[in-house]
């Protein structure tokens, strides 16, 4: 097979009288693989589109790769000749089979378990939407906001527990499972990730023994995990539904008409429920970080929202109903996706048969990939297209205003969301999540960039330290359990990069992170100073010399604003800042309603499913990541 994976390739048929697509000539047999560096591969890929035009194809390791810069042919293609462009590419990492398995809609071939499964996502998306997501996101913003007070340092812990606590409540009516739901996300992520599980570089291993392929061994357990999860949540909802105390849920909605969805199996429900949850889990974190990354960079704006949100929400949280009244938020938050967009190589879609475009042959097996980091950044629709700049979606000057303004802007049907019959489902959740979430903590909080540490190491700004100092900061009688296993791991935050583990001794608070890749040395000094800035440690050494890596050409690896994670989903590495509250009062109230709301019993603790220690040494559990 590897002989014909390596000298089939499609793309090398030319009918008479079409053109070949321009694109980076490769080396022979793994084509351009070594050009593509893992960290900001799309930066890569967009400059390669500046070089080749809006659609190029690339040969990466035998797969013809056709990326797409222009939302105008990404419609043309994806959407406008769905009948053909609506497939998904084989994820060679996973155990079963992405295609046919029907475990995850995103990933499922054009066939009738994604046309069934996707008719119930219509369904739960609707009627979640209909009541306003249950409140899910309100009740769990106050959660989050005394969380970011208490543990300011842990913010992107609490933003992700915010957003992974409400899709639970979505998916299965209570919040318990956030920690695991988080783990089963993070898990897939490297399963599906070009840059994640070592089975997406090296295909072949997954045709060898689980133990003479370790990655193949992880993956095995990590889909039994979470068949297990899922068919546990499944079990919990029933019994919930049978003591008449089951909150909404999209689970609830499955069960309550359970043979009428067409599914071929119980398990396809359970599937079908937790896909969406973890493709909440997922994503919609990485705008709520990356507005605190905005927020410090662009200092202008975050007055400008504050004032809007006093203005119309006034002494009390921001509110689903409040979305008209808000759009200069809505500006904010649209802009955060554009900016840096979630997914920003996109997912990829399928090609199944020759197609031809402009004059150019697209072959039948071309991947494709709208490049939604290059599409969101097309001067022409949104000047100084590097620049965070909301102001683009409020001023009638710029060509993306758009009015009403009780409407517009919005994320709903924005390009970051994918093409054609493969749209987001998500959009709503997305939506009121980012709305509620960053609204109230917009209206709870300043943010600015962390102040420089002088040269001594100490800060000079001390009011700041305590804060950010793990070692002297007190968790405060009301604050929650933060499970620090449950944080981003440093193995994920560096998945695909070549850095050693950290040694102990250089080891420092677990607020700090690495986040390197490969430098000459030259830019090694550069980046020295930008780290100092930004108050990030860089806490791990190289254990042996190794030969200095050069950074690929044209990477920008020095704007603290574009370092990001490296997996399909791209969020920034944590950093430091500084949150502060804006007035007492509103703490306090904030702090008296989750009161109020704990002692209804609304916030329960996270909790654990595979026994002691996550179950690392067991059948099931988490897996290393
Ligand atoms: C900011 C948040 C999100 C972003 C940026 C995002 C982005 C995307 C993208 C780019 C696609 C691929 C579309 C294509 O292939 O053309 C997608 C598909 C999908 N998303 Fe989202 N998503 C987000 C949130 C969510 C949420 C909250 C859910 C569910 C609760 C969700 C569920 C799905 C599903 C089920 C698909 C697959 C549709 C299909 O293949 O037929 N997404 N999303």
């Amino acid at each position: 097979t590897l002989w014909k994976r390596f000298t089939s390739r499609p793309h090398q048929r030319l009918p008479p009288g079409l053109k070949k697509l321009p694109g980076p000539k490769g080396y022979p047999l793994i084509g351009s693989v070594p050009e593509v560096p893992e960290k900001n591969s799309f930066i890569k890929f967009a400059e390669w589109g500046k070089q080749y035009g809006p659609i190029y194809q690339v040969n990466l390791a035998g797969s013809n790769h056709v990326w797409i810069s222009s939302d105008q042919i990404a419609r043309d293609l994806l959407a406008k000749k769905g009948a053909i462009y609506s497939d998904r590419p084989h994820i060679p990492a996973l155990i079963d089979d992405n295609r046919t398995s029907g475990q995850y809609l995103p990933l499922t071939s054009k066939n009738n378990a994604w046309s069934r499964q996707r008719k119930f996502a219509n369904v739960i998306m609707r009627e979640s939407e209909k009541a306003q997501f249950h409140r899910y996101p309100e009740i769990e913003a106050k959660r989050m906001l005394v969380e970011l007070m208490d543990q300011p340092s842990q913010y992107n812990h609490a933003l992700e527990s915010f957003i992974s606590r409400v899709t639970c409540r979505l998916a299965w009516g209570r919040s318990e499972a956030s920690d695991e739901l988080k783990q089963r996300a993070r898990e897939l992520l490297i399963g599906v990730s070009p840059t994640g599980a070592l089975g997406n570089k090296l295909p072949f291993l997954m045709s060898l023994p689980d133990w003479l392929v370790p990655a193949k061994a992880w993956e095995r357990r990590r889909a039994k995990t979470e068949r297990t999860f899922f068919e546990i949540m499944q079990k919990d909802v029933e019994n919930d539904m049978k003591e008449k105390r089951a909150p909404q849920s999209w689970m609830r909605t499955f069960l309550e008409s359970r043979g009428s969805w067409g599914f071929q199996y119980e398990l396809e429900g359970a599937y079908a429920v937790g896909m969406h949850g973890i493709a909440g889990a997922l994503t919609i974190a990485a705008p709520m970080q990356t507005f605190c990354l905005a927020m410090c960079h662009y200092p202008q704006y975050l007055p400008m929202l504050q004032e809007e949100l006093d203005r119309v929400c006034g002494d009390r949280l921001p509110r689903s109903e409040d979305r008209p009244n808000l759009p200069f938020l809505r500006a904010v938050i649209r802009e955060c996706l554009r900016w840096r967009p979630p997914v920003p190589t996109g997912i990829p879609h399928y090609l199944i048969q020759d197609d031809t475009y402009n004059g150019y042959h697209i072959p039948a097996g071309s991947v494709m990939h709208p490049l939604e980091w290059a599409i969101s950044r097309d001067p022409t629709v949104f000047p100084d297209p590097e620049s965070f700049n909301p102001l683009r979606w409020l001023e009638p000057s710029y060509p993306t205003y758009q009015e009403p303004l009780t409407q517009y802007p919005t994320i709903i049907n924005c390009t970051q969301f994918g093409y054609g019959r493969r749209l987001c489902q998500g959009q709503g959740v997305a939506d009121e999540d980012l709305l509620i979430g960053i609204g109230s903590i917009a209206w709870l909080f300043d943010m600015s960039k962390h102040s420089d540490e002088a040269e001594d190491g100490s800060s000079t700004n001390p009011s700041h330290d305590s804060q950010y100092d793990e070692g002297e900061m007190n968790e405060k009688e009301n604050s929650i359990h933060l499970n620090k296993a449950a944080s981003i791991s440093y193995e994920e935050l560096n998945t695909g990069v070549d850095i050693t583990e950290p040694s102990n001794d250089d080891q420092q608070s677990e607020s700090s992170y690495p986040g390197a890749w490969p430098v000459d040395p030259l830019e090694e000094q550069i980046m020295d100073v930008e780290k100092r800035r930004r108050g990030i440690e860089w806490q791990y050494r190289q254990s042996k010399p190794k030969p200095p890596v050069k950074a690929k050409k044209g990477v920008n690896t020095i704007d603290p604003t574009l370092d990001y994670t490296t997996l399909l989903i791209a969020k920034p590495v944590p950093f430091r800042f500084n949150l502060e509250l804006r007035d007492q009062a509103r703490a306090q109230y904030v702090r008296q309603i989750f009161n109020e709301g704990l002692s209804k019993g609304e916030y329960t603790d996270s909790r654990g499913y595979w026994g002691e220690d996550n179950g690392k040494s067991k059948e099931l559990g988490w897996g290393k990541v």
